[in-house]
């Protein structure tokens, strides 16, 4: 549920998570641009970080944590911190100790959410992306479910606050939902004006589960050619000058107005900033519906290094 003006979501155990949070992954490592871009972010007013293990730079983002903390400019308590528990790591009995790995990196004592990153579990060991001699991703057979058990140990234990999943299907939640003692509070799934992923968030509405967007500009800059003109949309263009807003104003802004969360990564100072400002303006149900019609169904980080694994989630819903 969002509040009045869509910049903080109560997630179902009564904590709140604010809408807006910092994306930290970038697949060309610089930390000092980490460094940076998570300094100037809170200073800018954000209080939601968005980290995972698998992205190599939690040690970065906890630094800047800790001089941020340091130099008063917040709290712990007021920021919320996610990281997520990488597919090597699934196995019941190994859950606490690479929260505690990332805990350690990020220089905290706990996170607020923690999420398994994704339902396929790799072979567990050293290397993150487990290949045999054809350069094919090993797996493990460890189920969700099991996991799911030990990330509720870990809020027993006070490591993290709440726990939810990244990159489930509604069936794959489902499945969580029936046997859990402890519910998910989020989906991070990746949702923007190209990819409206209505079936999922109904499914996440109707059950209590925050949503919150991966890759909510389309990941300008990856890989995937398509997605680089999300941000040139004409549709979403027009509507952006008639705000007076930018085109990632308003493909953010869209998201929010919705109740779901956001994680916009950037490193350039002025996008980290409009980024931010959300919050003094409102689509109108028409400008809404016209965001709805550019909807294309389509998706940057499809993990398809693992797309015959039985718990590859996007099959059934893309
Ligand atoms: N759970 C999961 O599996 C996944 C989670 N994520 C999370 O979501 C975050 C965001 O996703 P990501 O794929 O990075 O994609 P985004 O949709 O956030 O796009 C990031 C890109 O957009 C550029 N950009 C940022 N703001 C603007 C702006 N206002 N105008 C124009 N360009 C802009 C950035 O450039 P620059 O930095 O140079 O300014 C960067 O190249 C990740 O960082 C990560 O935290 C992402 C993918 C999968
Ligand atoms: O969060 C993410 C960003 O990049 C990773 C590595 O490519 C993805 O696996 C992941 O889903």
């Amino acid at each position: 549920m969002a509040d009045q003006n869509c910049s903080v979501l109560t997630l179902n155990n009564g904590r709140t998570m604010p809408s807006v949070g910092l994306g930290t992954y970038a697949p060309k490592q610089d930390e000092d641009a980490v460094i940076a871009a998570v300094k100037l972010a809170v200073r800018a007013g954000y209080r939601h970080i968005d980290c995972a293990a698998i992205y190599r730079n939690e040690r970065a983002v906890g630094h800047a944590i800790k001089q941020l903390i340091v130099e008063d400019v917040v709290k712990r308590e007021d920021l919320f911190v996610t990281s997520k528990l990488w597919n090597t790591c699934h196995r019941p009995d190994i859950v606490e100790v690479n929260l505690r790995k990332s805990l350690e990196d990020l220089g905290l004592e706990y996170v607020d959410l923690y999420l398994i990153h994704w339902p396929m579990a790799y072979k567990e060991g050293g290397d993150m992306m487990p290949k045999d001699a054809n350069g094919k991703v090993l797996y493990s057979d460890v189920d969700y479910v099991d996991t799911w058990k030990a990330l509720e140990d870990c809020v027993d234990l006070g490591l993290t606050m709440s726990i939810g999943c990244s990159n489930f299907n509604s069936k794959q939640l489902q499945r969580i939902l029936d046997i859990a003692r402890i519910k998910p509070v989020n989906n991070q799934a990746e949702v923007n004006v190209y990819n409206s992923n209505k079936k999922l968030i109904d499914f996440c509405k109707a059950n209590g589960i925050v949503v919150t967007a991966s890759s909510p500009l389309g990941s300008p800059g990856n890989v995937r050619e398509s997605y680089s003109t999300l941000l040139k949309d004409l549709v979403l263009m027009d509507i952006a000058a008639k705000y007076k807003k930018s085109p990632a104003q308003v493909a953010l802004r869209f998201l929010v107005q919705q109740g779901i969360g956001v994680l916009p990564k950037s490193v350039t100072a002025s996008r980290i900033r409009e980024n931010f400002d959300l919050f003094d303006f409102s689509l109108s149900d028409s400008d809404k519906q016209q965001l709805v019609s550019i909807n294309k169904n389509i998706r940057v980080y499809l993990e398809d290094c693992a797309m015959d694994h039985p718990h590859y989630p996007f099959h059934e819903e893309f």
